[in-house]
């Protein structure tokens, strides 16, 4: 943990049914009374994203988007903007995912546009950094991720909150993670790289870990400095086990 407040997102990518809604409506008094003063985000697929938001109008979990486009209304067939996520009730929005940027071959430009467009409609952008295995096999994984950080934070962060999540490309839905000292040692990069951004306020911005994170490693990840929360993907799709994980944070 660092001083951010935590923060634990649970992202369904194109997964779950209404079924999966009423699973998270059956453990949110759970959640409520978890000893755990963050916020807890939960971003469905958008079939589901208004009944969700109905779902769990009166709980403390809140709806984000998995995505957006940079726009604010226009003819993009499909697409979503920030200020329609703002309009349905959702309180934050995943851009630059890395499934977002080898499926879409969206780059840190198209991301720092999307950020641009979640602050622009009075959201919080869960900002999605990582290396490939590729990368970190050549010993470039700090590099690029501060490269990420430089390229796709906009000017408008300095003054509206943010979220970072880290995740390495090959962890994800893998079942793999890196080593504790190699996400601690991340985390202090990316920390270092957002202060030369948005200057202090870096220390207030949640970093969070995502990549194969699951009940039985939420705790020892949770526990390392500057790791503050959680991008869930698969574990967040079974309601016990992403309660678990959130209540593996101690704060
Ligand atoms: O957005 C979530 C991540 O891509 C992590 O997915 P995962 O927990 O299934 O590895």
């Amino acid at each position: 943990m660092s001083n951010a407040k935590p923060l634990f997102v649970g992202n369904w990518k194109m997964n779950g049914f209404r079924a999966n809604l009423t699973e998270i409506l059956n453990v949110e008094e759970s959640i409520a009374k978890t000893p755990f003063h963050g916020d807890v985000v939960i971003c469905p697929p958008a079939t589901l994203a208004a009944l969700a938001v109905d779902a769990l109008k009166k709980s403390v979990i809140q709806i984000g988007g998995q995505d957006c486009h940079a726009e604010e209304a226009g003819a993009f067939t499909g697409d979503i903007s920030a200020e329609k996520w703002k309009d349905l009730g959702a309180g934050y929005v995943i851009v630059g995912h890395s499934e977002r940027r080898a499926y879409y071959q969206e780059d840190n430009k198209a991301v720092k546009a999307k950020s641009k467009a979640v602050l622009r409609a009075g959201l919080v952008p869960i900002i999605c950094i990582g290396e490939s295995l590729e990368e970190r096999k050549a010993g470039k994984t700090l590099e690029i991720i501060s490269a990420q950080i430089d390229g796709c934070i906009p000017d408008e962060a300095q003054s509206a909150p943010i979220a970072v999540g880290y995740e390495p490309v090959w962890a994800i839905g893998s079942g793999l993670t890196p080593t504790l000292e190699e996400i601690s040692e991340a985390h202090k990069v990316i920390r270092e790289a957002l202060h030369k951004k948005i200057g202090d306020k870096a220390d207030l911005t949640p970093i969070v870990y995502g990549g194969s994170l699951k009940p039985s490693n939420a705790k020892e990840i949770l526990a390392i400095l500057g790791v503050d929360g959680g991008l869930v993907g698969g574990a967040s799709l079974k309601a016990v086990d992403f309660l678990e994980i959130i209540r593996a944070c101690d704060q």
